[in-house]
C-alpha cells in the first residue's frame, strides 16, 4: 500500500475546462475528478471531446479556460494547464498512449521500453561521456532499466519476443507493448486513448487483466478513453460521459449505464426516434434514478457541468466579443431534459414534438452516432 501526503486527494481534478478551436467549442465548462488508485473512464460518442481532454491534460493543447490539477504522491500540486508537455511527463508523472499506435517499429521490443527510460538514464549519466562509459551510477541505472523493461515484457506476455522488431508484432500485442512502454516511465497517472480499439474479444480480455493488474499492483491510476463497453463496464470504477464537449453523466458504471441521457446520446438514435426511446425508458423508473444526486464521491459538486443541465447555445469567446456556437442544440441529453419536463406535465407521454424538432447536427456527426 502506497502512502504519501496526497493519497486521500483525487489524483486529478479538472475544473471548468473549456477548449475552443476558433468557433468550435470542443469542450465546454467540463469538471470531473479521477480518484487515486482507480480506473476512470471517459466515454461519449465520436467527436464528444474525449481526446481533446487528454490533449489538455498532457500538455498537447493549452486549454482556453479552466484548471487541471494533479496531486502528486509526494504532496506536490501540479497545475498541468500551465506546464509544457515534457514537464508533465517528467515531473507530474503523467504518461499516455494514443489512438494510433506510435511505437518505434524498427526497434526491438526491449529497445522500445529502454527508450521510454531515456530521461532516467541520461540523468544517471550525469550528461557526460564518462557517465555513459559506466563511471558513476550509469551502469547500475542501465541494469535497472533493462530489468524494468523485462518485467513489463513478462507482464504483457511478450518476453519471448524481446529481440524482435516491434513492427513485426500483431496489432493487439503492439497495443500491449505501448502500455508497457508507458508503464516504464513509472507514471502516477496513465492516460490510455482507446486501448481496446481493433482488439478481438480475447485480446480485450487480456487488456482488462493487464489494466486491473496495473491498478492493483503498481499504484498507478488510470484514465481511459474507450468505446468498447465490455472493457469500460467491467474494469472502470468511475465513468464520466461527454456529449458535444459537455458532461452529461458522472458516476459508477451502473449509474451511468442506466442514465437515459447516456442511453440517448450513446445509442445515437435518429432524432425523430429520440423522444420515443427516452419516453419509453423514462416510464421505467430511470427518470427517478436520474433525479437522484450524482455520485458525490466523484466530481466537484458545485460544477455547473455535474449534470448537463440547460445547455446554452452560445458562449462568449475568451479573447474577443465573438459569440461562438456550442454544438448547435443537437444534444440528446438536452432532448431528454425536454422530454422529462413534458412528462411531468402530462400523465401520458405527450404527442411527439413536431417533425421540425430534429435539429441540425454538427458536421461530421455520423447518423447513428457511433463508430
Ligand atoms: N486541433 C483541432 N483543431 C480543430 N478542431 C479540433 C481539433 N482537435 C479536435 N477538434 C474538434 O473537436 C471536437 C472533439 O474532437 P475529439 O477528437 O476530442 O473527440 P473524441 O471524443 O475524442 O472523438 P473520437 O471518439 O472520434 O476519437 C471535434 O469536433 C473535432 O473535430
Amino acid at each position: 500500500m502506497l502512502t504519501g501526503p496526497n493519497m486521500d486527494k483525487p489524483i486529478l481534478s479538472v475544473e471548468h475546462l473549456s477548449m475552443k478551436f476558433g468557433g468550435l467549442v470542443a469542450i465546454g465548462d467540463l469538471s470531473f475528478q479521477a480518484r487515486r488508485g482507480e480506473i476512470t473512464a471517459l466515454i461519449g460518442p465520436n467527436g464528444a471531446g474525449k481526446t481533446t481532454v487528454f490533449n489538455c491534460i498532457t500538455g498537447f493543447y493549452k486549454p482556453s479556460e479552466g484548471m487541471i490539477k494533479m496531486n502528486g504522491r509526494g504532496g506536490q500540486e501540479f497545475l498541468l494547464e500551465r506546464m509544457p508537455d515534457f514537464r508533465i511527463t517528467a515531473h507530474a508523472k503523467v504518461a499516455r498512449t494514443f489512438q494510433n499506435i506510435r511505437l518505434f517499429s524498427g526497434m526491438t521490443l526491449l529497445e522500445n521500453l529502454l527508450v521510454a527510460q531515456h530521461n532516467k538514464l541520461m540523468h544517471a549519466s550525469g550528461f557526460t561521456v564518462l557517465g555513459l562509459l559506466g563511471i558513476g551510477g550509469y551502469r547500475k541505472a542501465s541494469a535497472e532499466s533493462i530489468d524494468l523493461a523485462k518485467h513489463w515484457l513478462e507482464k504483457i506476455d511478450l518476453i519471448h519476443r524481446a529481440d524482435d522488431p516491434a513492427g513485426d508484432l500483431p496489432y493487439g500485442a503492439q497495443r500491449r507493448l505501448e502500455i508497457a512502454r508507458a508503464m516504464c516511465t513509472d507514471p502516477e497517472l496513465l492516460c490510455l486513448d482507446e486501448p481496446a480499439a481493433g482488439l478481438n474479444p480475447k485480446e480485450s480480455l487480456h487488456l482488462n487483466q493487464l489494466l486491473n493488474d496495473i491498478k492493483e499492483n503498481t499504484g498507478t491510476s488510470i484514465l481511459l478513453i474507450e468505446h468498447d463497453m465490455s472493457v469500460v463496464m467491467k474494469i472502470s470504477d468511475h465513468v464520466v460521459v461527454l456529449e458535444y464537449g459537455r458532461k452529461i453523466s458522472d458516476g459508477s458504471p451502473d449509474l451511468v449505464k442506466h442514465d437515459p441521457r447516456v442511453i440517448a446520446a450513446y445509442l445515437g438514435v435518429d432524432d425523430e426516434e429520440v423522444v420515443d426511446v427516452l419516453t419509453a425508458v423514462g416510464d421505467e423508473q430511470v427518470i427517478e434514478e436520474l433525479d437522484a444526486e450524482p455520485d458525490p464521491e466523484h466530481g466537484p459538486s458545485a460544477s455547473s457541468s455535474m449534470m448537463a443541465g440547460p445547455i446554452s447555445d452560445t458562449i462568449a469567446h475568451a479573447d474577443e466579443d465573438e459569440i461562438v456556437k456550442v454544438s448547435p442544440g443537437a444534444s440528446k441529453a438536452l432532448e431528454y431534459d425536454e422530454v422529462q419536463a413534458l412528462s411531468t406535465r402530462t400523465a401520458k407521454p405527450a404527442a411527439k414534438p413536431a417533425a421540425g424538432k430534429a435539429r441540425a447536427k454538427p458536421a461530421g456527426k455520423p447518423k447513428g452516432g457511433r463508430k
